[in-house]
């Protein structure tokens, strides 16, 4: 049946049959070479047979699926996906197929959603079925035990967990903080007059301070303080191995099934477990022999262990908890901060008018404060469009489906791993016109509630970052100090050319960031470093009963 199926193969001539032309035997000899030649034909038939099958089978895509690129030989597009910045290669996808675009990571189907409009109709108008987590096996059970709410699947386990972000991070508890930034916020222009080339460590400082603050009700005067070095040295690890593609076991579990002590993948990670689990138990405890001392400052750990029936979290699972804002909270701080001085150098423009905006609002003898926030609407603009221009997060943070569902007449099934990503939403250029030019007055132009009330940089629905009210108002404050105090400048080459960062570029671990860049923190004018040094030191007597 195969072979009357498949044209005839041309047949071969005959003087160059096997064994033509020796003797008697030719007769034999030519039979045997005519059985070969059709064996042959035969075994390639199948051959191309099962590969034709294989291809099509592959390539078999329920005719209702998102469209997208089709797949290699082995049914993957693992191939056709970079390990670095592959969002571009999704971008490429989206422009070529649409805002909803369907492809697979190893065995496991993707979907990639490039318009915010199909972003919010899927992960917050189905919310209840668009809030878990692809299962993450290296990062989210060997290393963290279910404990990283942030890998957590949609459960009760990431309800209890995501109550505790909500009690301490809610816009009424951030608000609670603001006095703490605005103290810090003060510490930190000090610093960065006394030493301008340390300005990124310093702003790192300052959101590592806040985030222990809100976390454990401590300061952080140093980033050589040992909690920051080991908690460092954790993150540093858990960002690693989260990249898509790191370990094969993500995209093929199966491999969990040879002998435990044979796992690979476990090793490394089960020893960063273990530190991991004795860091956050310490932070814990301290915070406990405070409370029995009576000196514990209010903090998500405070209620937490006041409550902790309440959140139904265990210990470990609490110790845990509680150290997400650090995880979470530090290098997105920072490198969103970086963001905007890189904006800045590309666009002095802008700064020009932001400083003008402060200068009307402010005046010269004082800080810009929060009271300042609805009047000075450019600054606020200048920190929306620095986190659309350059996103930090550019695929979100995967949400998985928990049922088949259908959008739009597209498929969608069960289990699939669903990309918002935020690289494609911002290049969107209906919503965002010219998307590679950095443009503020692009947010005071328009009047949607989405664009005043921007969040699209802080993900979607029940899963939106806990900790957005506390990013925005420690961005807010430095931003709108920095450039009350000084005029960022780019630093010069050795023949005296200004060097600006380049945006197109960057580098990714689990934030995407700049490349690094220097700046130069040129203060503007004299009565500058006077209200620092006041502020300053009214701010660290504030902070003094801080331990
Ligand atoms: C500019 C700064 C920040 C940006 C752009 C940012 C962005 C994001 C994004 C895109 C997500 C994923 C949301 C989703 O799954 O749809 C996320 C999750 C999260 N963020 Fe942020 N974030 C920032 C700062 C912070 C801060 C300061 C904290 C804490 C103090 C924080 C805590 C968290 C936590 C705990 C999650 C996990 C939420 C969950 O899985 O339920 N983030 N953030």
């Amino acid at each position: 049946m195969l072979m009357t199926a498949l044209p005839n193969l041309p047949s071969p001539s005959p003087q160059r049959h096997v064994g033509a032309g020796r003797g008697n035997n030719s007769g034999a000899a030519s039979s045997e070479g005519v059985y070969m030649r059709d064996m042959l034909r035969d075994i390639i038939a199948v051959v191309l047979f099962l590969v034709g099958t294989w291809v099509i089978w592959i390539n078999r895509r329920p005719k209702s699926l998102p469209p997208g690129p089709p797949a290699g030989l082995m049914g993957s597009h693992t191939h056709l996906i970079p390990k670095t910045e592959p969002w571009k290669k999704f971008y490429e996808w989206h422009q070529m197929y649409g805002p909803v675009i369907s492809f697979t990571f190893g065995p496991q189907n993707v979907i990639s959603l490039g318009s915010a409009k199909a972003a919010w109709d899927l992960l917050e108008k189905r919310g209840d079925i668009y809030s878990s987590r692809p299962r993450s096996i290296v990062a989210g059970e060997i290393l963290s035990d279910g404990n990283r709410g942030i890998f957590t699947p949609y459960n009760q386990r990431w309800r209890n967990w995501r109550s505790l972000m909500q009690a301490g991070m809610n816009p009424t508890a951030s608000s609670a903080y603001r006095e703490r930034q605005a103290s810090e916020s003060a510490v930190m222009l000090k610093e960065m007059l006394e030493k301008p080339e340390g300005h990124k460590d310093i702003i790192k400082r300052y959101a590592t301070s806040v985030v222990f603050a809100i976390a454990y009700g401590r300061r952080v005067r140093s980033l050589d303080d040992e909690i920051v070095v080991r908690n460092s040295a954790t993150e540093n690890y858990a960002g690693k191995i989260v990249l898509p593609g790191k370990f094969l076991v993500d995209s093929w579990p199966i491999l969990l099934w040879i002998p435990k002590s044979l796992q690979w993948f476990r090793w490394d990670a089960e020893v960063h477990r273990k530190m991991d689990t004795e860091l956050y138990m310490d932070l814990m405890n301290t915070v406990k022999s405070q409370i029995d001392q009576g000196i514990a400052k209010d903090s998500m750990a405070t209620r937490a262990l006041s409550k902790q029936a309440q959140f139904g979290l265990n210990e470990e699972q609490t110790a845990y908890a509680l150290a997400a804002p650090y995880a979470a909270g530090v290098g997105t701080t920072t490198t969103a901060a970086d963001i905007l001085l890189m904006a800045m150098l590309n666009y002095p423009e802008c700064m020009k008018k932001a400083q003008e905006e402060l200068d009307r609002v402010v005046g010269p003898h004082r800080l810009p404060d929060f009271s300042d926030e609805d009047a000075l609407p450019y600054c606020t603009a200048c920190i929306k469009e620095a986190q659309r221009w350059y996103t930090l997060a550019p695929t979100g943070f995967p949400h998985a489906v928990l049922q088949d569902d259908v959008y739009e007449g597209m498929f969608i099934p069960k289990g699939t791993t669903i990309y918002s990503n935020l690289y494609a939403i911002f290049q969107d250029s209906e919503m965002f016109p010219e998307p590679h030019v950095y443009r503020p007055e692009r947010f005071l132009e328009n009047d949607d509630p989405r664009f005043i009330n921007f969040t699209l940089q802080f993900g979607f629905g029940r899963r939106i970052c806990p900790g957005m009210h506390v990013a925005s108002a420690s961005l807010f404050l430095v931003f709108t100090r920095m450039l009350w105090s000084f005029n960022i400048l780019p630093k010069k080459d050795e023949l005296g050319r200004p060097i600006i960062p380049d945006p197109s570029v960057g580098q990714t671990q689990l934030v995407r960031a700049p490349l690094p860049f220097g700046v130069v923190l040129e203060p503007r004018n004299k009565e500058v470093s006077e209200v620092i040094a006041r502020e300053a030191e009214a701010a660290e007597e504030s902070l003094k009963d801080w331990l």
